[in-house]
Formats: structure tokens, sequence, C-alpha cells
């Protein structure tokens, strides 16, 4: 069985909230089949976080993850949640739970955000609205300090007169003191919207402090723009945090990366297209001596022979090629083949790619580059496109002009 999925969301007196939220557990079952998706929530709402992953854990094989569902680092996700799940671990001896990362910021929100905004806004051009862009406020300064991230990036993208922030509790600006700020400047048609997923108590007092600063400020416009809601965006990322959790492999154990030093070490390759021929050019770059076997191969790998370096085999591969390898690349477009090969590297305990089937093989080829003095390798779960793209970001990350490291 798959691993539950605990939706750990904060619950709210109002009803329609904890409907809109049962609604997302419903999209995300729809993203994840197979994972039995249960909601808790912190408070307000039954049932509570502790008694979902108790109950999850026991007919789950005692393996759960936990998602919070919150845009931000406020105090739930900092220490609620996680003493939540030590309660539920503590009541089911021998179990293990994962704590997903919470939601944001997350591109895929902020445009959900956009769209609100947008449709609130109707008919006023962007460049003659100005956003009233409310936060819950929290207790930690950082969850606050990434609001006014969140309205800095609305403001960069959306074309907007300006972007205010406020906070509906806890910290300043109060809603009406933005409201009097953006005022002051001459904004006289205003959308607000309040940062957070559900109907609740918050999105009722943004309505009623909008309603009444607008009763004070009969020459200024004010529309409500809804909250973010149980949309497919939200569900995608619900289902994204939880799949991040996983171990690399189906079997259950994540990948031991290491790096090879192959310098002078026989390496040998099976195949000479398009796989195997991108991955002789980096096993030539390591320092490796490759043989390549393959009646017939890519110009790359062709040129590579002419320059001396590495060896065209131009025939079938044949079991006696594995002898004396430390590596070995199973590429051919054949699986009968590429088994051969694989089981051929197994009885020699030499590690073996397989190109067509994973699973058939005893290593993983990391999407790698190098960057200011390292080398990042990134080996995901048989999701070769994202694996490519988690590398892309590390690398952009590192490529920053202050990057932190
Ligand atoms: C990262 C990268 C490194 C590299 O290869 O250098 C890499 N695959 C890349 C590209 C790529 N792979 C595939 C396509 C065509 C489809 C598409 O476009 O989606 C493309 C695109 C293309 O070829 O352009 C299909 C595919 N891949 C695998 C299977 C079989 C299976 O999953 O069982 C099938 C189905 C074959 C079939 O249908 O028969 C398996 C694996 N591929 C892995 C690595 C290993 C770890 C994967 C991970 O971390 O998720 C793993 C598990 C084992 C291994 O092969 O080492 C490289 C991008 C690097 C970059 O861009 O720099
Ligand atoms: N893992 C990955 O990243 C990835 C990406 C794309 C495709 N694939 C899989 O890898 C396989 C190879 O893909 P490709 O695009 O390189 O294929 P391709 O058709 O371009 O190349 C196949 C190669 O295998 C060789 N070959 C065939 N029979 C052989 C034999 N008996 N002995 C030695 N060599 C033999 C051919 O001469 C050719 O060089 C595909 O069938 C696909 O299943 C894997």
């Amino acid at each position: 069985m798959s691993v539950p999925l605990i939706i750990a969301a904060h619950g709210t007196r109002v009803g329609e909230g904890v409907a809109q939220c049962e609604e997302l557990a419903g999209l995300v079952a729809e993203r994840l089949p197979g994972v039995p998706v249960t909601v808790g929530y912190v408070e307000l709402a039954q049932p509570t976080i502790t008694d979902a992953l108790v109950a999850s854990l026991a007919d789950g094989g005692r393996r759960a993850v936990v998602v919070p569902l919150m845009l931000g680092t406020g105090g739930h996700v900092r220490s609620d949640i996680p003493q939540f799940i030590a309660e539920a671990t503590a009541r089911v001896p021998g179990s293990r739970v994962e704590y997903a990362r919470h939601l944001g910021p997350e591109p895929r929100l902020i445009e959900a955000v956009e769209a609100r905004l947008t449709e609130a806004a109707g008919e006023w051009e962007p460049s003659e609205t100005t956003v009233v862009f409310v936060g819950r406020g929290a207790l930690v300064p950082e969850a606050n300090a990434d609001h006014l991230r969140v309205a800095r990036l609305l403001f960069e993208r959306g074309g907007w007169a300006d972007v205010e922030s406020a906070f509906i509790q806890v910290t300043r600006p109060s809603l009406p003191e933005a409201l009097d700020r953006a005022y002051a400047h001459g904004a006289r048609r205003i959308v607000v919207m309040g940062h957070w997923l559900f109907a609740g108590r918050l999105k009722g007092w943004t309505r009623e402090q909008a309603a009444e600063w607008q009763g004070a400020h009969p020459d200024a416009e004010v529309r409500v723009a809804d909250v973010i809601g149980a949309c497919a965006a939200l569900a995608d990322v619900v289902a994204e945090r939880y799949r991040e959790t996983l171990p690399v492999s189906e079997g259950g154990s994540p990948a031991y990366l290491a790096g090879l030093m192959l310098g002078g070490r026989d390496v040998l390759v099976v195949g000479g297209g398009k796989v195997a021929s991108r991955r002789a050019s980096r096993l030539v770059e390591s320092g490796a001596r490759v043989r390549v076997v393959a009646p017939s191969v890519t110009r790359a790998v062709e040129a590579l022979a002419d320059a001396g370096r590495l060896t065209w085999l131009a025939r079938e591969f044949d079991d006696a090629d594995l002898d004396g390898t430390w590596y070995v690349m199973a590429a051919t477009d054949s699986p009968e083949v590429n088994a051969r090969v694989a089981e051929g590297a197994e009885l020699r305990h030499t590690f073996c790619v397989r190109a067509d089937d994973a699973r058939g093989g005893s290593a993983w080829t990391p999407a790698t580059a190098e960057v200011r003095g390292v080398t990042v390798g990134v080996v995901g779960n048989r999701e070769p496109r994202r694996t490519r793209d988690v590398r892309d970001a590390i690398v952009a990350a590192l490529s920053e002009p202050d990057p932190t490291p």
C-alpha cells in the first residue's frame, strides 16, 4: 500500500472553510492514485492531526507523510505540527512520519492569487488599481517578512498602481491602516485580498473591515477578492510536497550517491545511440577508459573514437565484454540485450545502469553539472525531467551573484 498522506490544515469554525478543505483533499487524492488521503486539523475542527495520524499509521504500515497546509512558516509549521507528529509516533511504536515542506512561497500559488485579484478587479485597469494584500499575521517575524515579499512580487508582476501589505491580527499595519495609507497616496480603486487558503473567520473579518472603511470613504471603491480556495494549483502543490518526501526508489531505500573516480578504469557502454552517446561523453570526460560496443553509433561517438578518446567495437554485445569492467551502461534499444548486460554485470559485482528499465540495474545516472568548483548531482524518482529541472535550479541558485555557501 502507498504511504498515507495527512493534510495538516488549520481548521475553522466556519463550515464552508471545512468543506473547502475536504474538497481539496479530494482533488489531491485524484492526483495520488492509491494513496489514502485524510485531513487533520490544528484546531477548531475534527479530527485533530494527532488522531488522524494515529489512525493512518495504524493501518498504513506505520508510515505516513504529513503535508502542512500552510502558506508560511508561522508557529503551526515550526512547533505545533511537529509536536502533533511527535505525539502520534509516540502512540504507535515503530512508526515513521515524514514531515513535508509547507506550501509557500510557490509560483503556482502566486499565480492563483493573481487570478483572484484580476477576477475581483474586473474592468478596472491594474495601473489604476491598488491592491491591499492582507496576511494572517504571526508571532514569527520571518513569516510576516515573507508576506511582504509576496506582496512585492505581486507588485513587480501585476502592473498594479501599488500593493500595500496589511495583517489581520497579531501585527501591523492593520487592514484599516493600510487602506488609509493607500487612500493618502491617492488610491480610489482598491482590491483587498486575504492571503489564506479557505473561507473562515479571517475572511469574514476582512470583508467586515473593508465594508466599514468603505462606508467612511464614499469617494473610494473597495472590492474584496476571494481566497485561494480548493483549486487545481493548490492540489498540485500539496501532491508535490507529498511526493518530495518519498525515498528515491520504490524499493524504499534512497540511492547512495558516490563520486566515482574513474580515471584509467575500464568502463563498458553497450549501445551507441542517443542515450549511450550522451553518457559515453561524460564518462570520457571523467578520464575512464571507455569501450563502446554497438553495431552502429552516433557521430559523436564516432568522433570520440576517431580522436582516440574511446574504443568503439563495431559489433553486438558479448558477455565476455564485461570482464574487468568497473562500471557498465546497458543502453541498447533491445530490452533482451540490456537484461543480459545487467545480469552479467550483477554476477561480476559490477555496477550497471539499465537505460530502458532502471529497476533492472544497480546504478542510476544523476543529472550533473559543474558549477563554482563543485560537481552537482541529482537523482530523482524516475522522473528525468524533474531531476533535470532540480539540477538546473541548483545551478541557477549557485550562479547568483551572492550565493549562500
Ligand atoms: C537525468 C538524466 C541523466 C542522463 O541520462 O545523463 C537521466 N535521464 C535523462 C533524460 C531522459 N530520460 C528519459 C528520457 C526520454 C523521455 C522523456 O523525455 O521524458 C530523457 C530525455 C532525453 O533523453 O533527452 C527516459 C527514461 N529514463 C529512464 C527510463 C527507464 C526507467 O525509468 O526505468 C526512461 C524511459 C525509457 C523508455 O521509455 O524505455 C531512467 C533513468 N534516467 C535517468 C537519468 C536515471 C535517473 C532518473 C531520475 O533521476 O529521475 C534513470 C532512473 C536510470 C538511468 O538511465 O540512469 C537525463 C537528463 C539529464 C540532462 O538533461 O542533463
Ligand atoms: N535512461 C534514459 O535516460 C533514456 C532516455 C531515452 C531512452 N531510453 C531508453 O534507452 C534505449 C536506448 O535509447 P537510444 O535513444 O539511445 O536508442 P537508439 O535507437 O538511438 O540506439 C540503440 C543503440 O543500440 C545498439 N544496439 C542494438 N542492439 C545491440 C546489441 N545486440 N549489442 C550492442 N548494441 C546494440 C544500436 O546499434 C544503437 O547504437 C531506448 O530503447 C529507451 O528504452 C532511456
